[in-house]
């Protein structure tokens, strides 16, 4: 019997080919301004300039008074303008009056009486010598920048601190690269959200986690919807492009740039998946990976320029799904490269499997990639002590060879294969003798 493409041995695209593929099919997303408050992570396109002298005013470094020449200096009321040897309270951060030279801290001054009993300040308390000198506890204006001076570079990854410098320079927005925003379909009827599943029903392995993942790969998590298994609402979910805000009274995000959806990839059943993206005008861009898990994956292009990625239910398939259509994908939209795959030395032989490329989580063990335990497509057990993925040629691999593989988004990258062979060279002869050729057991390891 032939296979249709998709349906694993004759799937359309190779794992390096769909990788690549997502990667191509995709264009940076233009720059645009963005309010403060959303810009935290993000690379500034263009250079943020300071709009006025910052700061913009001389202002006291302290709580006391703005004087004017030597004392005793007679007291005015704040705000207007010194003469020689007349002096105004003045707080930290205070507007230095016209006419003020210095300001004499509250701990330097004495405010006594003349000869005719007015009020009047003299020197006093912790006064030093020769204080107040002019211009002393006076920020002036433009000492931390002049108006058009560059204060962030085109292409900074901005952090909070750079944000609080465009809020000092009265700056409201800036202009960032673009970067693709996800929103997401969890589908499946036996799907339950809360609490211990009944036989027939699983929990949501992909709400708590997949905002974060995609976050990870460079895109921003928006809204999650929750469809069933009916048609219909599949299909609105997707025509939807911007869902009603989860609170009332809350904005509606913009458009989404990509949607993912979880679940409803096969074709046994009801193919809502490509039924979906065909009545709504889109194209298959990937339609199956001759990989394992994951090999269901599609990715799709609707008229308006969204992208549809299709990650199977089973959990990790889903996650290897994502890694390898979701990364390269959000990447070329986030103005980003795609990332080159490493190389790890495999602690196993692992047979051929023809026609397939298989992702295989593994840990290190003495620099040694071994394949971990308890990943079957269902199960998360593997990938949550992982240390990377390892790509599996459909050859196999020989054991200590060199494999292709790939950190996982959330872990340390991999080790160069240089050290990891230095390792392997200092391991005892007798383990390395001893290594599985199987899945190895570690959980004694982490205990
Ligand atoms: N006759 C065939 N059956 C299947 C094939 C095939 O080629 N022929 N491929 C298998 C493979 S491989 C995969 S992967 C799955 C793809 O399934 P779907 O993408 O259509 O997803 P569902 O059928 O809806 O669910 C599959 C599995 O995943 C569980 N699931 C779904 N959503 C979640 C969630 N949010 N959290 C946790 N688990 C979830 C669901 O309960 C099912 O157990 O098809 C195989 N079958
Ligand atoms: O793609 Mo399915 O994941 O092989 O389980």
């Amino acid at each position: 019997m032939t296979e249709a493409p998709g349906q694993g041995h004759n799937a359309a695209h190779t794992w390096h080919e769909a990788r690549q593929r997502a990667f191509d099919v995709a264009a940076p997303i233009p720059p645009s301004p963005v309010p403060l408050k959303a810009a935290l992570g993000r690379t500034l396109a263009s250079d943020a300039v300071a709009i006025q002298d910052m700061p913009h005013y001389a202002s006291s470094a302290m709580d006391g008074w703005a004087v004017n020449g030597t004392g005793p200096w007679i007291l005015v009321e704040p705000g207007h303008r010194l003469a020689p040897h007349q002096a105004s309270p003045i707080v930290t951060g205070g507007l230095i009056p016209p006419g003020g030279k210095a300001v004499l801290r509250t701990e330097s001054g004495v405010i006594t009486t003349d000869d005719d009993g007015l009020p009047i300040l003299a020197l006093g308390g912790a006064a030093k010598p020769g204080e107040p000198r002019n211009g002393q506890h006076i920020r002036k204006a433009a000492e931390e920048a002049a108006e058009g001076d560059v204060l962030l570079k085109a292409g900074t990854m901005l952090n909070p601190a750079h944000i609080a410098l465009a809020a000092l320079a009265g700056l409201d927005e800036l202009e960032v690269l673009g970067k693709p925003l996800v929103r997401f379909l969890l589908t499946g009827a036996e799907v339950v959200t809360q609490g211990v599943p009944v036989p027939g029903k699983v929990r949501d392995t992909f709400g708590p986690q997949l905002g974060a993942v995609v976050e990870l790969l460079g895109g921003i998590a928006g809204e999650q919807l929750k469809v069933g298994d009916n048609y219909d609402d599949w299909l609105a979910a997707l025509q939807d492009t911007e869902p009603e805000p989860a609170e009332p009274y809350a904005a509606a995000e913009p458009p989404a740039d990509v949607v993912i959806s979880t679940g409803g990839t096969g074709r046994s059943g009801t193919d809502h998946f490509r039924r979906a993206v065909a009545e709504l005008g889109g194209r298959l861009l990937i339609d199956g990976i001759a990989m394992r898990p994951g090999h269901p994956a599609v990715l799709a292009e609707l008229p308006d320029g969204r992208f549809v990625l299709g990650l199977p239910g089973n959990p990790l398939a889903a996650m290897m799904a994502l890694f390898t259509v979701g990364g390269p994908l959000l990447a070329a939209l986030g103005h980003g490269k795609l990332e080159e795959v490493g190389e790890v030395p495999s602690g196993s032989m692992i047979d051929a499997d023809p026609g397939r490329t298989r992702l295989m989580p593994f840990k290190l063990v003495y620099g040694l990639a071994s394949p971990a335990q308890h990943a079957g497509p269902g199960m998360m057990r593997g990938l949550a002590g992982a240390d990377g993925v390892m790509v599996v040629p459909p050859h196999g691999v020989q054991m200590g060879e060199l494999v292709p593989a790939f950190p996982l988004p959330w872990g340390r990258p991999l080790p160069s294969p240089k050290s990891a062979e230095g390792k392997q060279r200092k391991a005892p002869a007798r383990q390395q003798k001893k290594a599985p050729s199987g899945p190895v057991d570690w959980s004694a390891l982490e205990a």
